[in-house]
């Protein structure tokens, strides 16, 4: 299996406590890695220093090395292109103040694409992948903050999935939507993972149990365990914590 993110002795601080303590994984190009854990464990930070997010925050101390493709990800002065290499879907959905069209080749038009054709494209096949398509193709010219919050969020991964990311961070991004939006978006992410590696921070453990290839659990800061989703949730765990979590008796 290659490797596709190495992450070694990774530390986080926002100024106070490690919230992130020397933590080591690999990721596997092509796998959807799940990662669950309580509130507070690390997660979401974990995802934010992937795609460098994690320097918006003034307060943020990063220490150890994220390798892409054998590359430290934190060589280069400029994130840009790292983040159209590793794309985020955040909790929320964040629509652009402008058209559905737009906000899906906002991405594209910005790396200098002028082709209507090729943005008409690239486009469709954003949307069809994210489970839109059908339900905006005869308002693409509409305001994207008139879509429902499911559509908004389906609209956020067309937008991430515009920059042709090889990786896909996902937070928790099922929050806001309905069960049934939320099976169309689980089968869309089983069709892309063919294309792309995923990584997926989610607090539904049914939701890990169901995409993840691998699933880590983590725990303050911490990987607690980290195995295929046949072992893990199958009983063979390295922590009782994280049997103890999958069960619901704590978290
Ligand atoms: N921007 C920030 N500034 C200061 N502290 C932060 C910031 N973001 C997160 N933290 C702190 O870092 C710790 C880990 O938070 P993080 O969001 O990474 O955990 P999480 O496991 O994703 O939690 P949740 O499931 O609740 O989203 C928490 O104690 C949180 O308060």
């Amino acid at each position: 299996m290659i490797k596709k993110i190495q992450i070694k002795g990774l530390t986080v601080n926002y100024g106070q406590q490690d919230v992130i303590s020397d933590l080591n994984l690999d990721i596997y190009q092509n796998e959807v890695l799940a990662i669950i854990g309580p509130a507070n464990s690390g997660k979401s930070s974990l995802l934010r220093c992937l795609n460098r997010m994690v320097e918006f925050n003034p307060h943020a101390n990063v220490k150890g090395e994220i390798l892409l493709d054998n590359e430290n990800i934190y060589q280069d002065e400029d994130s840009t292109f790292l983040r159209r290499r590793i794309g985020m879907v955040s909790p929320l959905p964040v629509g652009l103040p402008m058209s559905i069209k737009d906000n899906v080749t906002y991405a594209p038009r910005m790396a200098g694409c002028k082709d209507q054709a090729e943005l008409d494209y690239i486009m469709e096949d954003c949307l069809r992948k994210a489970a839109l398509w059908d339900e905006v193709k005869d308002r693409l010219d509409g305001l994207a903050t008139k879509l429902s919050g499911g559509q908004q969020q389906r609209l956020t991964i067309a937008r991430a999935l515009s920059h042709h990311p090889e990786v896909l961070c996902l937070d928790e991004f099922s929050i806001a939507i309905d069960p049934v939006t939320t099976m169309k978006i689980e089968a869309v992410l089983q069709e892309l993972k063919k294309q792309m590696t995923i990584v997926m921070v989610t607090n539904v453990i049914s939701q890990a149990r169901r995409l993840g290839d691998r699933t880590a659990m983590m725990l303050h800061g911490k990987i607690l365990d980290l195995d295929t989703n046949e072992n893990l949730f199958n009983g063979k765990v390295k922590d009782s914590r994280t049997q103890d979590y999958i069960e619901g008796l704590f978290g």
